[in-house]
């Protein structure tokens, strides 16, 4: 495909964003347009690649018992990077792209480890730059949290300023209060209206609904959040999860599988020592998936909450939202012109055009780093 647009090209750079998030659900690819004056990022394309099985239950395990060799890790890292590649070149084979044509492409990595406080602060994402960059022949941008790590920030989320820089696209116009909610594996949100730009993780999206259905019936997720919507929240299991010391503290703050796990999920079941239907196990972690959300907007007035990230097509999720903000406008981004499914990937060629261009990637209101700074590693090749 010849790539071309409305406005005039000569002022547009091409940029691929990869995201693997913490669903574990596959590689995102998105293939956005961005105009050199920065007031705009069009998505021209996405497309989802699923994990090959074998690697995503690796990748699993790792996380769950936060145990491996260091020639496993490797090798992962390796498989995945490989996997990466192959996504990145069939997704340009199949819009018919060369590889010349795209400025550079943003991959986010696996996310395994997330330790953003202490004295050796990091988190840890799986990929080779180098692997990708010899693969796809693309200048590759990658470990984009570390910076704002290193600057005493959270490193994450970092989606909050790309969010901000949306808002003259968002198609409902702007009101008194907007905020762009991600339930991905974690759920984050980004209050873009009010100023200052604020935004934290809130806590689990659907990663704990993903391992107890999986534990139960071997599904990779509650489709359309059928069985959620058979149970009835148990109150007495909802605050003891909520108990959670995570749910407490302010921002800056960001979590992740290392926290929001089947175990720990188990742990508080056993700590109830209740016999709880499974369906009502699924209730309630919807109810904990939502109600540090409905928290979180409690001090704006009610305008629009615009929800990207796979939990828009769970129904129980969406439904608890509406019901509970019922003065607030609850939209998928889809509504307002910006896809859902492909925001992290869209956020992470941005931050790849930031990198790049040695523009800051980080928002420090937000992470609550030191100062603002380029964020991201660059890999280049000769040809
Ligand atoms: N039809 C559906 N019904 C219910 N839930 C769904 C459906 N499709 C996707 N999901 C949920 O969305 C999840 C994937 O969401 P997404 O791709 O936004 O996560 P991610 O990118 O891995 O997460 P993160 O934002 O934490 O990095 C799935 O694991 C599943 O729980
Ligand atoms: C450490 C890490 O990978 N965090 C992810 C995760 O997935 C959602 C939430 O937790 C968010 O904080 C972040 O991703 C998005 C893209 C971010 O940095 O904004």
């Amino acid at each position: 495909m010849k790539i071309s647009n409305t406005t005039d090209t000569s002022l547009n750079q091409y940029y691929l964003g990869i995201m693997s998030g913490t669903s574990l659900d596959g590689i995102d690819v998105a293939l956005v347009s961005i105009s050199k004056n920065e007031n705009k990022t069009i998505f021209i394309a996405g497309e989802e690649f699923s994990f090959d099985d074998d690697l995503r239950k690796k990748i699993l395990m790792l996380c769950e018992t936060q145990t491996t060799s260091l020639q496993n890790l490797g090798e992962i890292t390796s498989e995945l990077s490989l996997a990466y590649a192959d996504a990145i070149n069939l997704f340009l084979i199949k819009q018919k792209i060369d590889a010349k044509q795209i400025r550079a492409l943003g991959c986010h990595g696996q996310t395994v480890f997330h330790q953003p406080a202490g004295n050796n602060a990091f988190s840890m994402q799986l990929v080779d730059g180098a692997k990708i960059a010899a693969n796809t022949h693309i200048t590759t941008v990658t470990d984009f949290r570390s910076m704002d790590i290193a600057l005493g920030g959270q490193g994450a989320p970092l989606v909050p300023l790309f969010h901000q820089g949306l808002v003259e696209q968002v198609q409902a116009g702007v009101s008194e209060s907007m905020v762009f909610l991600n339930i991905g594996g974690i759920a984050n949100i980004s209050v873009v209206n009010p100023t200052p730009l604020s935004g934290f993780d809130t806590g689990p999206g659907n990663v704990l609904l993903d391992s107890w259905i999986y534990k139960i019936s071997g599904k990779r997720y509650d489709k359309n959040g059928e069985l959620s919507k058979k149970g009835k929240c148990n109150e007495k299991l909802l605050n003891l999860l909520l108990s959670e010391p995570y749910f407490d503290l302010t921002a800056p703050k960001s979590t992740g599988r290392e926290r929001f796990n089947l175990a720990w999920l188990e742990s508080k079941l056993t700590l109830l020592n209740q016999k709880i239907s499974d369906a009502d196990v699924m209730a309630t972690l919807i109810a904990l998936t939502c109600e540090p959300i409905i928290k979180a907007l409690i001090d704006y007035p009610p305008g629009q909450l615009l929800v990207c990230g796979g939990g828009t097509k769970n129904k129980a999720l969406m439904e608890y939202l509406k019901n509970a903000l019922a003065q607030w406008q609850v939209k998928v981004t889809d509504d307002v012109g910006i896809s859902a499914d492909y925001m992290e990937a869209m956020a992470f060629a941005w931050l790849a055009h930031r990198c790049i261009n040695r523009l800051v990637g980080n928002e420090p209101q937000v992470t609550g780093a030191k100062r603002a700074e380029i964020c991201g590693a660059i890999t280049q090749i000769l040809n």
